[in-house]
């Protein structure tokens, strides 16, 4: 079971190299045919502003941590609830930091699998919502160094057999983690102001020309921001921005400063923050959330509901969307095999060809 996530340097002497493999990854940030040399140099550049922010948060990414943890667990959980597919081995790849792809197919060439030996590997994305920016280019690079140690075949004998978990947006037991963690932080407010409490989920924001272009992040997000408030019935009035963007392009809004300011200014004190397209913390709960848009509202009423870190209720619904994937016997959902409207990327093309196997053939655009 190989968790796909960004990840996050665990110290501030990796922001450099983290940051450089975030700005010269074109699925995220198409810097045209010098990428290569201006992402480096960007990366350069923004190094000591982004150190001093993992600094304030306490010298690091809590994300491999996590993840690590996640991954070990959910795996304990699956091995009890489908022996059939026992034992299970946890591994986690990330696309910016250590352990990287390369790394991850590396070990799983030490422990006996593909060279030859087959076995079955399933990627699963640890972004419940699906964007090219992120679960894309996970598979992209997974597809690349699959292409470069085993083979462009699907079917190349002796390789690993991988399967893919793209999206689980509305998974019930993602919605209930969400659910939990937000009715504890409604608790905290006292009874007579509880209701009126605005509920402002929060995620990272795209770029206008990747929305435009297709992709399906945004309406995913807003499918689980649904299903949350279905699920605790709609309880109290609720919105959805976006934190996080970077650089001078227009970017998808509401931004979530922006909207935390204005509801202050015009007295609705009472917010609960919510990240909701993310497993686990990081600079943008910790520091962007935390640290600039709940200090700066300068009042009480203003918090933030915890991340899933290491929620039972979350762990547990892991095990089940992988139960459910390796039942299926599926290769990956029915949407990976459409690429965005405007995707002019070869890349996408090649690698949903490939996760997709013969089935690719007939509905692939
Ligand atoms: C679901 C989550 C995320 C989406 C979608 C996403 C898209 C996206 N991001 C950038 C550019 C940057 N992101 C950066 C950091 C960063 N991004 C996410 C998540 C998503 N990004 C996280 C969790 C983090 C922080 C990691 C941490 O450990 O806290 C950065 C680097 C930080 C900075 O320089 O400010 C950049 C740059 C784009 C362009 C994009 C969509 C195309
Ligand atoms: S950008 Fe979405 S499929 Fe290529
Ligand atoms: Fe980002």
């Amino acid at each position: 079971m190989v968790f796909m996530n960004m990840g996050g340097p665990s110290t501030t002497d990796e922001v450099g190299d983290f940051l450089s493999r975030l700005f010269s990854d074109a699925d995220l940030i198409p810097l045209g045919r010098l990428q290569s040399y201006i992402g480096p140099l960007i990366a350069r550049r923004r190094t000591p502003k982004i150190q001093k922010q993992y600094s304030d948060i306490g010298g690091g990414s809590p994300i491999r941590k996590w993840s690590e943890h996640q991954a070990a667990e959910m795996c304990t959980i699956l091995d009890k609830i489908s022996p059939q597919t026992a034992p299970h081995k946890p591994y986690v790849a990330f696309r910016y930091a250590d352990p990287l792809t390369e790394e991850m197919y590396q070990r799983l060439f030490d422990d006996g699998f593909g060279n030859g030996k087959g076995g079955r590997a399933v990627a699963f994305t640890q972004y419940p919502q699906y964007s090219c920016s992120t679960t894309g280019s996970s598979l992209n690079e997974l597809w690349k160094w699959r292409s470069r140690l085993e083979g462009k075949a699907t079917d190349q004998a002796g390789a690993i057999q991988w399967s893919v978990i793209d999206r689980w947006p509305v998974h019930p037991g993602l919605i209930e983690a969400f659910a939990q963690l937000i009715e504890e932080q409604l608790k905290t407010y006292p009874e007579a102001r509880r209701k009126d409490v605005i509920i402002l989920f929060s995620a990272h924001s795209l770029p206008m020309s990747v929305v435009n272009r297709g992709d399906t992040y945004p309406a995913e997000v807003a499918a689980t921001v649904y299903a949350v408030m279905q699920r605790i019935g709609f309880s109290n009035p609720y919105r959805l921005c976006w934190q996080s963007q970077v650089g001078p392009s227009a970017w998808l809004g509401a931004q979530t400063s922006d909207t935390v300011e204005n509801y202050v200014k015009k007295g609705r004190k009472d917010l609960i923050l919510v990240p909701i397209a993310f497993t686990s913390d990081h600079i943008e709960t910790l520091y962007e959330l935390d640290l600039e848009v709940i200090h700066e509202a300068g009042s009480e009423g203003v918090k933030r509901a915890a991340s899933l870190n290491g929620s039972h209720v979350f762990i547990q619904a892991l095990a089940d969307i992988a139960k459910t994937h390796l039942e299926s016997g599926e290769k990956c959902s029915m949407q990976l095999g459409l690429r965005c409207q405007g995707c002019t990327s070869e890349r996408c093309l090649e690698q949903k060809k490939f996760f997709l196997g013969k089935q690719g053939d007939s509905i692939i655009l």
